[in-house]
C-alpha cells in the first residue's frame, strides 16, 4: 500500500450506520495515519421499504446489495454493515474482509415507565418484527400483544413515544452507539433471553479479489470476535437453509477456547430448543455445524417445517 492512498467507505445513511462507518474510518486512521479514508452514503431497499414487516419482505440482502453493486463497480472499496444483517451465504465475489472488536451483544427492553420485563402484561403493547424476539416473547407469556415496528431506531423511539407501543425490545448495541442508552429499561441477559447472530459486531465487506483493500483490513481485525461470530454464523447458516426462522446464538473466546449457544423455536415459543457446546477456536465453523445437529436431534427440522409450511 502507498502510505498516501485512499479508502472510500461505503455505508447506509442511518444515523447508526454512520456511526459504524466512521468507527471503521478511525481504525484505519489510527492503524495509517497517512491514509485518506472517505465516506460514501449509499441508499438500499430495505431504507427505502419501510411499510412492510421485514420478515414478510423475505430478501435477505435488503441492506446490502446495493452497496455490492457499488463494491463491484469501484464507486466504494469496502462497506461497513452490522453484521446481523450480513447474510450468512454471501455471494462468490465478496467476503467478510475484517470484523471490529464486539461491543455488548445482548438485548435491551425499552418501555415506558420503566416497566421492566417481569411486570410486562399482556394489557401492554410489546413491538418488535424480529421472529427471534417475538419468539422469545412469548415463551415468557404466549398472550402477549406483539405489534410490529419498522425504521431505523430514532424512528422507533419515536414511535414508541406516539403511542404506538409500551415496549420494545431492541439491540444494546445500537442504542448505545446512538447515545441512546439512557432509553434501556433492563438489559437482557443472555441465559434469558439470546440474541441475534453477531449481534453487536460490526463487519467490513470487500470484494474477494481485492487483495489491496483485504490486506488493509488485517489490521484492524478482531480475531477473537471474528471467530466468535464464525460460529455463530455457520450454526444459523445449517439450520436456516434460506428461510427466516426463530434463531439466536451467541459464543466467546477465552484462551483459544470458544463457547457456543444457540436456539430455534417455534413462532409461539411453545417449542423452544436451546443447547451449549464447546471446541477448540480453530473448529469455529464445526462447532456452528455440530450445535445446529444438536438441535436437529432434539426435534429442530420439525420446527423448521412447520415455519416453512406456513411463511
Ligand atoms: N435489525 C436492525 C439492526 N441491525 C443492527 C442493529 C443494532 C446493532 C447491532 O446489533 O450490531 C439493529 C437495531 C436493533 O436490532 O435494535
Amino acid at each position: 500500500m502507498m502510505e498516501s492512498d485512499k479508502i472510500i467507505v461505503g455505508t447506509r445513511g442511518s444515523k447508526l450506520a454512520l456511526y459504524q462507518a466512521n468507527k471503521v474510518k478511525e481504525e484505519l486512521e489510527v492503524q495509517y495515519p497517512k491514509l485518506t479514508v472517505e465516506i460514501k452514503v449509499i441508499k438500499t431497499k430495505g431504507d427505502k421499504i419501510l411499510d412492510v414487516a421485514l420478515s414478510k419482505i423475505g430478501d435477505k440482502g435488503l441492506f446490502t446489495k446495493e452497496l455490492e453493486v457499488a463494491l463491484l463497480s469501484k464507486e466504494i472499496d469496502l462497506a461497513v454493515h452490522s453484521l446481523k444483517d450480513l447474510p450468512t451465504d454471501l455471494p462468490d465475489d465478496f467476503k467478510v474482509g475484517a470484523v471490529l472488536e464486539r461491543a455488548d451483544f445482548r438485548d435491551a427492553l425499552v418501555s415506558k415507565g420503566g416497566v421492566k420485563l417481569c411486570e410486562l402484561k399482556t394489557s401492554h403493547k410489546i413491538a418488535t418484527s424480529s421472529l427471534r424476539r417475538i419468539a422469545g416473547l412469548k415463551k415468557i407469556n404466549p398472550d402477549f400483544e406483539i405489534v410490529d415496528i419498522r425504521g431505523n431506531v430514532n424512528t422507533r423511539l419515536q414511535r414508541m413515544e406516539d403511542g404506538h407501543c409500551d415496549a420494545m425490545v431492541m439491540a444494546a448495541a445500537g442504542l448505545q452507539r446512538l447515545g441512546l442508552d439512557h432509553y434501556i429499561t433492563e438489559i437482557l441477559e443472555p441465559d434469558g433471553f439470546i440474541p441475534a447472530v453477531a449481534q453487536g459486531a460490526i463487519a467490513v465487506e470487500t470484494c474477494a479479489g481485492d487483495d489491496r483493500t483485504n490486506n488493509l483490513l488485517q489490521a484492524i481485525n478482531h480475531e477473537p470476535t471474528q471467530q466468535a461470530v464464525k460460529a455463530e454464523r455457520a450454526f444459523m447458516r445449517s439450520l436456516e437453509g434460506g428461510c427466516q426462522v426463530p434463531v439466536g446464538a451467541y459464543s466467546s473466546c477465552h484462551n483459544d477456547k470458544l463457547t457456543l449457544t444457540g436456539f430455534v423455536s417455534s413462532l409461539d415459543g411453545t417449542c423452544y430448543l436451546k443447547e451449549t457446546l464447546f471446541d477448540q477456536v480453530e473448529n469455529a465453523n464445526a462447532l456452528g455445524e455440530r450445535l445446529a445437529q444438536a438441535l436437529v436431534e432434539k426435534g429442530a427440522l420439525e420446527i423448521l417445517k412447520e415455519i416453512r409450511a406456513n411463511g
